[in-house]
């Protein structure tokens, strides 16, 4: 199934009539640059393209006053001086004789993307549009804002289409106070909301967008704010808060859709945000978000208001909702101080909500809500300070790299009686061991694993890793008779200097794995049963899960809270994932598993399993093709030994491994 893309051109045909510093960034150029550079890029002929339509009046109704619909009506028709005196009564907003249409077309697509999603017509999609919408609430505009698309989208997919739990996640680097006002009482809709706040001294200075706005009544626990109360948040700040605070909750709400408010003043250059994050980083919070639900996810553009990052982003967005490679995120150093005391924060606040989230440490000693409040007087010298001084079009970042697919998706190295799973390529042509290599696997076994065929299957697997680290290959599935003897083998022979680090994803123990290395070229996560006595080395990470890797609620923990964030900071050229025979692992959570990782590495990753478990193929395929995983079902109440053994692991390893803290 494919990404749909939704863009009509009318939209673009409103702007400012008059001199407001506050909206001038609110330009039509904002939605013709993205949807050029998706044109030039290609992107759009890869898309389904679906037209936009107006919302009616009932649809806008979900979530809007009809004293404000009727109002609203009226504005095609006003005078200049009608039409400011009528922007008056709201903020940091302005209408124009077009703008009600552009605001029906907004909404409208927002709802085409539900359909298209819904009905499995496509996958995924974007809907590019403005005027944005999550600012606006029931009764007024606001924030460049007319009518809220995306909180119309999430009521119109439950009435229409039953859906019971909506995630609503918004990176736009406002708070969309639109958003959680619609929602705050609603447990069925899960809003979560990074935004710049300062200590409440950014724009719109709420003390409801603080991390304690935590939602109200039967909707308690099902609003988190993550404040940046610091500007130049960078890839390792936004990771982190997915890692440790979005992933885990999402997980455990478990929703049937995914709307993303997807804003890119988030980005480096955005004059609004002020951060550091580049484009690039996009692509990885929206692969981190198609897991969930399904695959099913509607992004729908919100803010983005520095042309170049602006375009760059959706581009990166676009791709990744394609299915294209996700691109190799480099030195991710660990998010920063205030961004750890942010995080510290919302976990804190929801440990009591969310079971995933209990073992959460208290909040910091300084509580930074409040933390004295600027005066007046630093903001007014602030604001003072000429905007060019403060401004950002002087940020310059890398273009993003290219993120090429490789020409063959999945390859399989099976035995010669073994059917291949449909979609995969079986590798059958191999190179030549060098003899002293072959002598070297004899010796090092004993075992039949080296006999005739053995060496085949070997000299067939290092063929396939020479043809993942030049990219002619994505990714790939091996049989082996004995998994524990091809890890080590892979492990020991890498001989290719294309491959500086190995992510190695063990899933069970069968044995010691005694060939863990120091020099940081291999890196080891084993999730298993059995604890492991002591620490060996900073690159061995044994995760023990008492009900073992059956249990899919520590698994799953596991994964998110401390394989993602080791494995974004390591950062890979391949991912080595071994199956060890027995080890219970719940097919949906091997899947999600494989999903996740494709995150790492351009997407190489290399899955090692025994012959005797060729039962688990087909979804081990349908993981690495890239199709969804299916959802995780009614994940328990993780096991409180194994929540408290993970958070003291982070702790422990939180010096070697910066993106594991999660405490300041
Ligand atoms: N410096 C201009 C102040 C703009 N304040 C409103 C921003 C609305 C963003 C919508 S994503
Ligand atoms: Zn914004």
């Amino acid at each position: 199934m494919g990404t749909a893309l939704l863009y009509d051109e009318e939209m673009t045909k409103y702007k400012l009539l008059w001199v407001d510093p506050a909206c001038k960034i609110e330009v039509p150029e904002r939605l013709i640059v993205s949807y050029e550079a998706l044109v030039r890029s290609g992107l759009s002929d890869r898309c389904i393209s679906i037209p936009a339509r107006e919302a009616s009046d009932s649809e806008i109704l979900l979530v809007h006053s009809e004293l404000y619909l009727e109002a609203v009506k009226k504005t095609p028709y006003m005078t200049l001086e009608d039409l400011k005196e009528f922007t008056l009564q709201f903020g940091d907003v302005y209408f124009h004789p077009n703008i009600y249409h552009c605001a029906k077309l907004a909404s409208g697509s927002a709802l085409q993307l539900v359909d298209s999603v819904m009905t499995g017509k496509v996958r995924n999609g974007i809907a590019l549009v403005r005027p944005p919408g999550h600012h606006s609430m029931h009764g007024a505009a606001n924030g460049f804002c007319v009518f809220n698309n995306v909180a119309i989208a999430a009521r119109y997919a439950k009435q229409k289409y039953g859906v019971k739990r909506v995630l609503i996640v918004d990176w736009d680097i406002h708070h969309g106070q639109g958003v959680q006002y619609c929602f705050e009482d609603d447990p069925s809709v899960l809003y979560f909301s990074w935004h710049r706040y300062e200590h409440q001294n950014f724009w719109p200075n709420l003390r409801e967008s603080d991390y304690d706005s935590v939602g109200k009544e039967s909707g308690a626990g099902f609003n988190i704010n993550v404040p940046w109360n610091n500007v130049g948040m960078e890839n390792s700040d936004y990771l982190s808060v997915f890692c440790h605070v979005l992933l885990p909750v999402a997980y455990e709400f478990c929703p049937d859709l995914v709307l993303v408010c997807a804003g890119f003043d988030s980005a480096i250059g955005d004059p609004e945000g002020e951060m550091c994050a580049t484009p690039d980083i996009f692509a990885h919070l929206t692969h981190l978000l198609m897991n969930l639900a399904g695959g099913k996810l509607c992004a729908v553009l919100e803010g983005g208001y520095n042309l170049t990052s602006l375009a760059q982003s959706v581009c990166q967005t676009v791709q990744t909702l394609l299915g294209d490679p996700l691109p190799q995120l480099a030195n991710l150093r660990g998010p920063c101080k205030s961004a750890i005391e942010s995080l510290q924060c919302a976990r804190s606040a929801h440990r009591r909500y969310w079971s995933f989230l209990k073992h959460a440490a208290d909040p910091p000693m300084t509580d930074i809500s409040t933390k004295h409040v600027k005066s007046a007087m630093e903001e007014e010298e602030k604001t003072e300070m000429a905007e060019e001084e403060r401004c950002t079009e002087g940020k310059v970042w890398p273009e993003p790299p290219e993120r090429l697919c490789p020409p063959v998706c999945s390859a399989s190295v099976l035995p010669d009686d073994v059917a291949c799973p449909d979609g995969l390529k079986r590798l059958s042509s191999s190179k030549d061991l060098e003899p002293l290599l072959v002598s070297k696997l004899k010796n090092r076994f004993r075992t039949a694993a080296v006999d005739g065929d053995g060496v085949t299957t070997f000299s067939r697997l290092y063929t396939l890793i020479e043809k993942l680290v030049v990219n002619e290959i994505r990714n790939g599935l091996v049989l082996v008779p004995d998994v524990a003897a091809a890890m080590m083998c892979v492990v020991q022979d890498l001989t290719s200097d294309l491959v500086k680090r190995v992510l190695v994803v063990c899933v069970g123990k069968e044995k010691e794995l005694d060939y863990i290395t120091t020099d940081g070229k291999v890196l080891v996560v084993q999730i298993s049963s059995e604890d492991s006595e002591e620490q060996r080395s900073k690159y061995y990470i044994p995760v023990c899960l008492k009900k073992g890797c059956s249990d899919t609620s520590g698994f799953i923990q596991a994964v998110l809270g401390l394989l993602l964030p080791l494995g974004y900071e390591y950062n890979p050229d391949l991912v080595l994932l071994v199956r060890m025979p027995g080890s219970g692992v719940v097919d949906s959570m091997w899947q999600q598993l494989i999903g996740l990782l494709q995150g790492f590495a351009k997407g190489h990753t290399l899955v090692l399993m025994q012959v005797n478990e060729k039962a688990c193929m087909g979804s081990t395929a349908s993981a690495l093709l890239g199709h969804p995983a299916p959802p995780l079902q009614d994940l328990q109440t993780p096991f409180p030994e194994d929540g408290d053994a993970l958070e003291r692991l982070r702790e422990r390893l939180q010096a070697d491994w910066k993106m594991l803290q999660t405490t300041s």
